[in-house]
């Protein structure tokens, strides 16, 4: 069994930008997450705490839907059609960006469900239908 861990970092909303937040997750290369943590020390001076996380793909606030799901799922569909078994599901906390990349980003209530990751491994699941032959595969009844 393997297991793939990835990371979406998504850009900071309206909301955040006005209120001048600080942005705490640098993502400088394909396999590295860093964490900035705001910390006070006890003359109550502010530094930040910064952790560096290693993970199978890191995805930047520029990466799109179609790259990240060409690195994540994309090769499940592979290994479906090599008799495997495979599971993709996404996590983390609310606003983070989970039905953007699984269902399609929004324009204003107007989801563009073609490009999530549900719809981009359907389509690659239909044309890899289309390409190989089931003729010997049985239903079991
Ligand atoms: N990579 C991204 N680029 C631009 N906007 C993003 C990105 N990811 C998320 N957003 C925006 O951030 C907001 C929250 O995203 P989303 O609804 O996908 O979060 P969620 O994890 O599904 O939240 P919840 O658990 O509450 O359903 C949405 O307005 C979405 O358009």
């Amino acid at each position: 069994m393997r297991i793939s861990v990835c990371v979406r970092k998504r850009p900071l909303n309206t909301k955040e930008l006005t209120k001048n937040e600080v942005d705490v997750i640098t993502i400088p290369s394909r396999e590295i997450t860093i964490l900035h943590q705001p910390q006070t020390r006890v003359d109550l001076t502010k530094y930040l705490d910064n952790q560096k996380f290693r993970f199978d793909y890191c995805f930047d606030e520029y990466s799109n839907n179609e790259l990240v799901y060409r690195f994540t799922a994309a090769p499940l569909v592979k290994t479906i059609f090599d008799n495997g078994n495979a599971t993709c599901f996404a996590y983390g906390q609310t606003g983070s960006g989970k039905t953007h990349t699984m269902g399609g980003d929004f324009s204003g209530k107007k989801q563009n469900a073609s490009m999530g990751i549900y719809a981009l491994t359907a389509r690659d699941v239909e044309q890899s239908i289309d390409e190989h032959d089931f003729s010997d595969i049985r239903l079991a009844q």
